[in-house]
């Protein structure tokens, strides 16, 4: 796959297919591809670019190397009450909260091409994103309990989904790791692929989406978060919805009569049984 460099970034790299996929990276192997604040600050700038881009229908979220996809927050600049800019800022908070909102939010399809480790915080980011192919060398596992840290939110909820109740307090209270075929059993990743071939087959997915219509991409999305995310998932499937009724001659006649100064004239419109 020939990807091209579509923004200049410090600990991630943002890249494009040229045919619809852009392909964001966590590029910090030498810590297992653990992000810092500016990593998260990086990587929400650059999902930002790929909802803007009308070029792009599909993203891969993937890290560095075949050792890790991600493994949670930087312990090295994780203070007192967070994770801290530059490692030494004096308070410190959770950017990673922000990114699981955007992920989810975002009207495109995202896919985590998890090879190697995805633990921690690395391992909810890719129960956020919309599907997983996994290659045959990935782990996946929590790891709060044992650093003192747990997360009750989308890391929490959206995985009991994913796996239920049961296996979703055994993955957070024991903190084991579970290899490809397992997490692939448990509803916890879509596909396994051999390592060598996990891009090729993560982009073939990315095709196939690709080939069908973006804006029922888009409300099959927000329909899945209405019911997991209460209002603010209704809130994304109102204004999406929404989106298609200011397409429609019924919305038109209700703005411009509104221009004109008029009275709108909705009585051609069927009152739909
Ligand atoms: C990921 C591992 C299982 C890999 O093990 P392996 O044996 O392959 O490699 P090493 O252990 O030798 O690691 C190589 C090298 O990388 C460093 N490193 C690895 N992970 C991290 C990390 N998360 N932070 C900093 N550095 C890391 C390691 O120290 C080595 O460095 P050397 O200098 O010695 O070469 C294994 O590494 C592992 O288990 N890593 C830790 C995983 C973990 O516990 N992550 C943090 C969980 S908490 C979290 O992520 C989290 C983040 C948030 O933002 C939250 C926000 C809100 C709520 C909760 C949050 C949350 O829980």
């Amino acid at each position: 796959m020939n990807w091209t460099s579509a923004g200049e970034y410090e600990d991630i790299r943002y890249e494009l297919s040229g045919d619809g996929i852009a392909k964001i990276t966590i590029d910090r192997p030498e810590v297992r591809n653990a992000f810092r604040p500016e990593t998260v600050i990086e990587l929400m700038d650059a999902f930002e670019r790929a909802r803007e881009d009308t070029s792009v229908g599909a993203i891969i979220l993937a890290g560095e190397g075949d050792k890790a996809f991600c493994s949670g927050g930087d312990q090295r600049v994780r203070g007192e009450s967070g994770y801290r800019v530059g490692g030494n800022a004096a308070v410190g908070r959770f950017h990673v909260t922000d990114l699981h909102v955007q992920i989810r939010r975002l009207p495109k399809p995202v896919v985590a091409m998890v090879r190697g480790f995805a633990v921690g915080g690395g391992h909810v980011l890719h129960v956020i994103c919309d599907l997983t192919i996994a290659a045959d060398n990935a782990r996946f596992g929590q790891t709060g309990p044992r650093v003192g840290s747990w997360d009750g939110g989308f890391g929490a909820s959206v995985l009991r989904d994913l796996v239920g109740t049961k296996k979703a307090k055994e993955i957070w209270l024991l903190c084991r790791q579970y290899d490809a075929q397992e997490a692939l059993e448990m509803g916890l990743v879509n596909a396994v692929a051999p390592l060598a071939e996990v891009e090729e087959v993560t982009v073939q997915w990315c095709r196939e989406m690709l080939a069908l219509s973006p804006f029922a991409l888009r409300l099959v999305k927000s329909s899945f978060n209405a019911q997991e995310d209460g209002y603010a998932g209704i809130q994304q499937l109102a204004h999406d919805t929404n989106l298609l009724l200011y397409g429609s001659e019924e919305a038109r006649e209700g703005r411009t009569a509104f221009l004109e100064k008029r009275k709108p004239d909705f009585s051609k419109f069927p009152r739909r049984p």
